[in-house]
């Protein structure tokens, strides 16, 4: 779960404390689970197959399987979602991809690994390592035998500032599955957010059946885009340089690529206004000269994300839901701070941060202002990004829950339920481009 998918503030372990605070822990496990159970149902795994895609990566935390006050104790109810949707995609032809998304102490700097800050203590502390190279190996010998499992991705994107760490954390992840699975494909994302590969060398000499992982956002597909997106020579070679750049170590080498996140962002009518509609046609836009890109390279590719509460997904909840309605006013403030603060529009905040970013450019000498995982943070961007995903919205986390305060389980039931796929809308502008795709590519 994902603050911007999902609507909360913070990170998924803070809301899931608050929210035990507001109601007790047995309501909060209660919806959290309702609302995993209802984020991907039989309907979900028909209409994704419907579009003529035959392939969904999977992302879960660790958290599922391991308490961190009982490490190495695996919950055996952690695979009780993630069997169900394997199962489901796999009646419907889907294969999966199993994506640790959040490994314990949090292996990147960003909210999404769940850790709380933007150290990524993972790559520090060996006993991190060894935990999910535990849980690999768990997970290998329970889905050992599952032929609709694609393969598995262990660590989402990796932030390393050492470079040298993830390889040898990748060595031995490979050999803890190979010791129980020797049949599935591995992907390994890039360090630097599957950005760089720039320092493997001959890593993948000793790793067989693997596949390289690059996520190959655009700068063009966000509101931080250097101008409006209009398809010229000049912005499809930047886009196209940019690709090649991730995807280079591989090519050197021969190697399978295979871009695991990737998509625009889309402007939402509540809060955009009448400029949505231009400013998304200009993300499709984005999004079809990536695809004419791809096809070129005949490159696999899973596209982030299927479902969420209305920025990127395929599926978005509907206005109208309970869950809509209840958190309205607090999600148009989310949206006011920019709390989330990945691919969100800063123009109404960026006056708050700019003084901390011109007082660090002035007293910091400029050889020491690049920090890891410079160059994809940037100081002009890491101040304010940092300052308001991790700082402002802790203070919004009690706020959030405080919605839930006084729900019964119906009620609490009812609420997650808005993320059922007969209560989403769908993005038509872009499952029209992703269905017209993938029947192009089919008939190649
Ligand atoms: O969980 C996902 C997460 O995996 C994903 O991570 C971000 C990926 O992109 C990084 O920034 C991009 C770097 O390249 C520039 O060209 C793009 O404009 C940037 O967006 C970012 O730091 C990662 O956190 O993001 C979405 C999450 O839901």
């Amino acid at each position: 779960m994902e603050n911007f998918i999902s609507g909360y503030p913070g990170c998924e372990f803070q809301i899931r404390g608050a929210l035990a605070e507001v109601v007790g822990s047995a309501k909060a496990d209660f919806f959290f689970d309702k609302f995993l159970e209802y984020f991907f149902e039989e309907k979900d795994a028909k209409f994704f197959k419907s579009l003529g895609l035959n392939c969904i990566r999977l992302p879960f935390n660790y958290r599922h399987f391991e308490d961190d006050m009982n490490p190495r104790v695996l919950k055996r109810g952690g695979f009780k979602h993630l069997d169900r949707v394997i199962d489901l995609c796999a009646q419907h032809g889907i294969y999966t991809i199993l994506d640790l998304h959040a490994a314990p102490g949090g292996q990147n700097t960003d909210w999404h690994s769940d850790a709380g800050m933007h150290i990524a203590n993972f790559w520090m502390h060996k006993d991190f390592q060894d935990r999910t190279i535990w849980l690999w190996k768990e997970l290998a010998k329970h889905y050992v035998n599952n032929k609709w499992i694609a393969g598995y991705n262990p660590l989402n994107e990796p932030t390393d500032p050492t470079h040298t760490a993830v390889i040898t954390f990748y060595d031995r992840v490979y050999d803890a599955i190979r010791s129980v699975d020797t049949e599935h494909a591995i992907f390994f994302d890039g360090n630097t957010f599957a950005s760089d590969f720039s320092h493997f060398g001959d890593a993948h000499k000793k790793w067989h059946n693997t596949a390289y992982s690059i996520h190959d956002y655009s700068v063009y597909g966000f509101p931080a885009s250097p101008e409006d997106y209009v398809s010229s020579d000049e912005q499809r070679g930047r886009m196209k340089r940019s690709y090649e750049k991730k995807r280079e170590w591989m090519d050197q080498r021969g190697l399978c690529v295979w871009n695991g996140e990737w998509g625009p962002v889309y402007a939402r009518q509540q809060y955009d206004g009448l400029a949505t509609d231009a400013i998304n046609e200009r993300r499709y836009k984005v999004l079809e000269d990536q695809l004419a890109m791809y096809n070129q390279d005949r490159l696999s590719w899973s596209i982030w994300l299927y479902k969420d509460i209305g920025f990127q997904g395929m599926v978005h909840v509907s206005l109208e839901t309970p869950y809509m309605t209840l958190l309205k006013d607090f999600l148009a403030k989310k949206h006011r701070l920019a709390v989330d603060a990945w691919g969100a529009d800063t123009s109404h905040v960026q006056h708050i941060y700019q003084p901390l970013i011109d007082h660090i450019r002035k007293e910091i000498p400029q050889e020491n202002q690049d920090l890891y995982p410079f160059p994809v943070w940037k100081l002009s961007d890491r101040v304010g990004r940092l300052s308001r995903s991790i700082l402002v919205t802790e203070y919004l986390v009690k706020e959030w829950a405080e919605h839930f305060r006084g729900k019964n389980e119906v009620e609490l039931d009812e609420i997650a339920k808005s993320f059922k796929f007969e209560n989403c809308m769908c993005r038509d502008g872009l499952n029209r481009i992703l269905m017209a795709n993938a029947e192009l590519v089919a008939g190649q």
